[in-house]
């Protein structure tokens, strides 16, 4: 069986088992061209595309995701990732030719992508089967074996992605295990050969100590506060659009949602105008309220609706404003998309994470200024540049460092397969997607191939006579 929910598991040995049999399949897969690999990821692609209604009705149980948004931001970039995987896996594969130096002539040298074993994918809640489903496909793309570890706060995805194992998958080379952080926490005191984390910064903390035991390869896929900075010269109706869609995605439970806004003063009320506006078009056209939009999602949990309620509650006690939205609904764990003003820099909405439909908007007078209240906080994963001017574009994306960064737009760096996607300090480490996912699951092994009887290095043989020595010495000069 390819699926283990965690109460068929009696102890530790169940998964040391899986690990075992994974442990050895990987050594076989190790010898696989890249036409199995590909026919796996299509068995794949063919199980999203049957069971797509089954997708979003699972989204839909765990926090109330409306469908066409799972269509959006689960299946098409899940589809997306395996499509452009499959374009490019046999050249990935392929051994990749390097230049060679004029010290090497005569030596050939190329890189050749070798599986990494088994690999453990622990994914988060808030894109439940995208965020397992990604990773998967780039191990998978580099020929590893792979146990996925999802949310237990979103138990129908967890679900689903164990019949989805259980129907496409080898349990030898896919499986799932479904459990709380008690089960991740056994997992992570096995050796595997590299871990795909997402999630917090705190339990990323955790991931790599595990991790340094076996010195195993970690990706930490985490989060942090990403900024959009809106500045005198922005198209205002198109920031707004960008901002309150890329806010209002998920409720606002995106790692890469706009975090709070930093806007010119000489600009603020005219873009507060056009982000009221977009947010009664997108989620309260008919005027009966957006908690009865069907476009807009709910907070996962009770704890998390606890916590942002919270956030809501100590920047107002703290002097903030609401300028828009502001109705919380505990019943239904539904937090209305809200923006704030004056938010003071030390209140918890303004240092934490916010991972909800809170929009915290500030002012600024210069870019530097912009640039200095980002620079003290943690490296975001993601920073949002609103100009048109190139040259503000420039210092922004020059002084501000961030995983990725999108000008004027919103989430969509993380849609383009091939740019890398991570973050920076406390929101990353390491690449994936595309070619960088592929990588990360990948040694990079390095050959050279030398020419029986020839080494540009026989001149330097010992004994180390003068003549050596000469020969050293312009070694030293010219190359
Ligand atoms: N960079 C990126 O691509 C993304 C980053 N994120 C970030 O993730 C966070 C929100 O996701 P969330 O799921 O709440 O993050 P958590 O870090 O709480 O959990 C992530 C995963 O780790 C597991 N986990 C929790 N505690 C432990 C532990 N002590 N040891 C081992 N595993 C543990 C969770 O299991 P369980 O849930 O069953 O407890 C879950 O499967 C935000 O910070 C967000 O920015 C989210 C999405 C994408
Ligand atoms: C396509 C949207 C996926 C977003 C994953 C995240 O940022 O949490």
């Amino acid at each position: 069986m390819a699926s283990v929910p965690a109460s068929a598991l009696l102890e530790t040995t169940d998964l040391t088992a899986l690990f075992q049999r994974q442990k050895a399949r990987s050594e076989a897969l190790r010898r696989e061209e890249a036409a199995p690999r590909a026919a796996r990821l299509r068995k794949l692609g063919q199980w999203i595309a049957t069971n797509r209604t089954a997708i979003q009705q699972a989204l839909h149980a765990d926090f109330r995701k409306p469908a066409l948004e799972t269509d959006v931001t689960e299946i098409w970039p899940s589809q997306t990732e395996l499509k452009h995987t499959l374009r490019h896996l046999k050249r990935w594969t392929a051994p990749q030719p390097v230049d060679t130096p004029l010290a090497l002539m005569g030596a050939r040298g190329w890189m050749q992508a070798e599986p990494k074993g088994v690999c453990l994918v622990i994914a988060p809640w808030n894109y439940p089967f995208y965020l397992a489903i990604d990773p998967l496909i780039s191990a998978l793309a580099a020929g590893n074996c792979v146990i996925i570890k999802p949310s237990e706060m979103t138990p129908a995805v967890a679900a689903l992605l164990s019949r989805l194992a259980q129907e496409v998958f080898d349990p030898a080379e896919v499986v799932v295990v479904e459990g709380d952080k008690d089960v991740a926490t056994e997992l992570l005191k096995l050796p595997f050969d590299h871990i795909f984390f997402t999630g917090s910064p705190q339990v990323g903390k955790v991931v790599m100590r595990a991790a340094a035991e076996h010195l195993t390869s970690v990706t930490l896929e985490l989060g942090g506060k990403s900024p959009a900075i809106v500045d005198d010269t922005a198209n205002l109706r198109d920031a707004a659009e960008k901002i309150v869609w890329g806010k209002g995605i998920n409720a606002g439970q995106t790692c890469v949602a706009p975090d709070y806004v930093l806007v010119h003063e000489a600009v603020q009320e005219p873009l507060l105008a056009e982000m009221r506006a977009v947010m009664q078009r997108f989620y309260n056209p008919g005027g009966q309220g957006v908690v009865a939009s069907e476009s807009f999602a709910r907070i996962v949990n009770q704890h998390h609706f606890e916590r942002v309620a919270g956030l809501l509650e100590d920047a107002q006690q703290r002097g903030a404003t609401v300028a828009a939205g502001g109705h919380v609904d505990g019943r239904q764990r539904f937090i209305e998309p809200t923006i704030l003003l004056n938010a003071p820099p030390d209140s918890r909405v303004m240092q934490e994470e916010i991972f909800g439909p809170l929009l915290p908007v500030r002012t600024f007078r210069t870019l530097m200024e912009a640039t200095d209240e980002v620079n003290a906080r943690p490296r975001p994963l993601a920073l949002y540049v609103f100009t048109q001017s190139k040259e503000n574009q420039r210092y922004l994306l020059r002084n501000i460092p961030a995983g990725g960064a999108a000008v004027n737009e919103t989430i969509l760096q993380l849609a383009h397969p091939d740019l890398p996607f991570g973050g920076a300090g406390n929101s990353g480490i390491g690449r994936a997607h595309g070619y960088a996912g592929f990588l990360a699951f990948s040694n990079e092994k390095a050959v050279l191939k030398q020419r029986t009887g020839r080494t540009g290095i026989k001149s330097f043989y010992p004994p180390y006579t003068p003549k050596v020595q000469r020969m050293v010495n312009w070694l030293l000069k010219y190359l």
